[in-house]
């Protein structure tokens, strides 16, 4: 930790519903022990990133702590893509997909504190979406689609996901025709999915993407073909090989996809909207992680 330059600490206060109080306490106390300031900045909704990065420029923090869900550290590394600084994660979100990849979401906040003010770092790569940064997962088709009903519905948690699933699943118009362009290779796929995918699992714990790793300069395109209950419940306990009759795994460093009809997209969580295309390029080892020294 760099002495005399101060720590900036955001907070997305209404992020997970949880009241965070004595998660700032208790951080607030652990940057007051390395010796250094901690300068808060509480998330309003209206032009964070523009504040936040001013507030860089001025203070020249030492590192970034976010506490927050995906939404807030995707924000975060798009600002950070101007200015070299490490990051630590609070997860805080009521999604956290990039934490719980990290496994920083079974830990409890004392060690999470300390991995985020702590000096073992990942290097990741960051996934450029038709100029938006992807962290961890993104897709087409039905997920997206449960997606946009939950976000679009007043029943929040898993029970609100669990709840929209069958009513997607019914009204979804899969399977949808997927035209795929990557360095290598040129080819049509019908799916009920395409993924593209930077680390392994979805923040619910399914492991779509067995040997996927966010710092091999790489991201695979995973298009699942059926929808097969069997599979689906591998997938949910993590087993290692998927049936290739049900998901096709390809990797690439830039990747075009076009669709025959728009399907509804989503960039780690967040509903994007029905797309026809979409370019990916992967931005290698962009952002700086405190990670857990395993
Ligand atoms: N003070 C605030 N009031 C209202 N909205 C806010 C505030 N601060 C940030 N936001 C919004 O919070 C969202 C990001 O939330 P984030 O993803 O970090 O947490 P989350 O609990 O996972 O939220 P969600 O479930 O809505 O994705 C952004 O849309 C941002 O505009």
């Amino acid at each position: 930790m760099e002495e005399n330059k101060p720590i900036l600490f955001i907070v997305n206060p209404i992020a997970g519903n949880l009241n965070k109080d004595q998660l700032i306490i208790q951080v607030k106390k652990n940057i007051a022990k390395t010796g250094s300031e901690c300068e808060l900045y509480k998330t309003c909704g209206d032009e964070d990133a523009a504040k936040i990065s001013s507030l860089i420029s001025k203070i020249t923090p030492s590192r970034i702590i976010v506490a927050g869900g995906d939404g807030t550290i995707k924000m975060t590394a798009e600002i950070l893509a101007d200015f070299d600084l490490p990051l630590g994660i609070i997860p805080a979100g009521s999604a956290n997909g990039l934490a719980f990849n990290l496994g920083l979401t079974i830990l409890p906040l004392s060690r999470q504190i300390e991995i985020a003010l702590g000096n073992h770092f990942k290097q990741i790569d960051i996934l450029d979406i038709n100029g938006e940064y992807c962290l961890h997962l993104s897709d087409f088709g039905v997920n997206a689609e449960l997606i946009k009903n939950y976000h679009f519905s007043n029943i929040r948690g898993k029970f609100g996901y669990l709840l929209h699933s069958i009513p997607t699943l019914i009204r979804s118009k899969y399977p949808f025709e997927f035209e795929i362009n990557t360095e290598n290779a040129c080819f049509k796929k019908k799916g009920i999915l395409l993924a593209f995918a930077n680390f392994g699992k979805y923040g619910t714990g399914a492991n779509i993407n067995p040997h996927g790793k966010p710092d091999d300069g790489v991201f695979e395109i995973i298009i699942f073909k059926e929808f097969d209950i069997l599979e689906i419940f591998k997938t949910l306990r993590n087993e290692d090989d998927l049936d290739p009759e049900f998901a096709e795994i390809i990797q690439a460093t830039h990747a075009k996809v076009r669709c025959n009809t728009p399907v509804a997209f989503q960039i780690d969580g967040e509903y994007i909207g029905e797309k026809e295309e979409i370019e990916v390029n992967i931005i290698p080892k962009k952002l700086k992680i405190a990670t857990p020294p395993n």
